[in-house]
């Protein structure tokens, strides 16, 4: 019987030398060992070990660690785990993420909390279907969170096979895409996935699959798996959108030896970062405004400016979008009181002012 040590096994969900000799704490042996986060659930974790999976839970102390930075526990995470006495896994340690994914959820009164979509990636999949969910408002965003990030990207546009004007959404996609982010169309039910995505799925390497519901997410991770590790599921008839099938993001072993990280279509994506990470998260646009005759320039019409004119015109709106919905999320909350309580004041001064020229 050959004998498989714990960290080769562990290599077929990316663990790298580097990561084996940066660990914060002395190589886990005995009941203790090292394993990454495969799920997160509500009350707990599933932790993969190269070979399986096992359920897990989280002392409470690190759970309380990582909440003080605003931090948490997610998919991709390096983490030391140990077995007690009754064969129940505690992670009581986490290696520092290389990247983080993610997202800011605003719960539509004044909280804003930051979730971690996925650790420790290398490529993120932003996955756009050709039919109903083609936008490319939406993929700016998608390009801006993995520029954050500091993840490579790569744009899949999935239904090729349904997409009569398939040239020019490619060239729409193309201009979008900052340098060094590819751009390919496929139909997944049909074509050879794991060779059109060879490029990025090398041993060690960690990819997430992103993109809105019934994008085609879990049909990539099926179809690059060989097998159905995925639910699939079909979209809404009408409006074409997904139903919802992914529930959870989950890790997956893939043959050559990557991983992949499949996640729920996302329903909205606020940007984790602020104002100024997110200016600098538009490339051209960063460039561009260097060049403004004011350093503050919003490029809203102010003399001198070198944006306005040059970008197009609805690439500008959804900047200014993205840029405005950060300064308000990074504003605490007293902030956003404070602030709109400075907007009622001037309501009021404004009604009263009005009244007065009326009579
Ligand atoms: N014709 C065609 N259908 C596809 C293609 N990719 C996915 N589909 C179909 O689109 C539907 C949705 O696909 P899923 O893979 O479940 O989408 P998802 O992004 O994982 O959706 P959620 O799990 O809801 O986030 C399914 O009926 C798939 O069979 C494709 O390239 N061509
Ligand atoms: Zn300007």
């Amino acid at each position: 019987m050959s004998f498989v040590s714990p960290y080769e096994r562990l290599q077929a969900i990316g663990l790298t030398p580097q990561l084996l000799s940066s660990l914060p704490f002395p190589p886990p042996e005995g009941e203790a060992a090292l394993m990454r986060v495969a799920e997160v659930h509500r009350d707990g974790l599933v932790l993969h070990d190269g070979e399986s999976t096992s359920p897990a839970r989280t002392r409470p102390a690190l759970i309380q660690a990582l909440a003080s930075e605003a931090d948490a526990l997610a998919v991709g995470d390096w983490v030391r785990a140990e077995r007690n006495t009754f064969g129940e896994w505690w992670v009581d340690a986490r290696v520092p993420p290389r990247t983080q994914l993610a997202r800011r959820l605003h719960d539509g009164r004044e909280k804003v909390e930051r979730v971690v979509l996925a650790s420790n990636v290398d490529t993120a999949l932003l996955v756009m279907g050709l039919d109903h969910d083609f936008n490319l408002r939406r993929l700016e965003r998608y390009l801006a969170l993995v520029r954050l990030a500091g993840v490579g990207a790569v744009v899949v546009l999935s239904k090729a096979d349904l997409c009569v004007d398939l040239g020019r959404r490619l060239r729409d996609a193309q201009t979008l895409a900052p340098a060094g982010v590819g751009v390919l169309a496929l139909d997944s039910l049909h074509d050879d996935v794991p060779s059109q995505l060879a490029p990025w799925l090398a041993p060690g390497q960690t990819l997430v699959l992103l993109g809105s519901s019934g994008a085609g997410k879990s049909t990539l991770a099926n179809a690059l798996c060989g097998e159905a590790v995925a639910a699939t599921g079909g979209t809404r008839r009408g409006d074409g959108r997904g139903r919802h099938t992914t529930t959870v993001r989950t890790l997956h072993p893939l043959p050559g030896g990557a991983c992949i990280v499949d996640t729920p279509g996302l329903r909205s994506l606020r940007l984790d970062g602020d104002a100024g990470d997110v200016a600098g998260a538009f490339d051209d646009i960063a460039a561009l405004a260097a060049q403004c005759r004011f350093r503050d320039c919003r490029h809203e019409g102010e003399p001198g400016c070198a944006v306005r004119g040059t970008v197009a015109p609805e690439r500008l709106k959804s900047f200014g979008k993205l840029v405005r919905e950060a300064q308000r999320d990074s504003m605490s909350a007293l902030q956003r009181r404070e602030q709109v309580a400075q907007w009622k004041a001037r309501s009021r001064i404004g009604r009263a002012n009005i009244r007065a020229k009326r009579g």
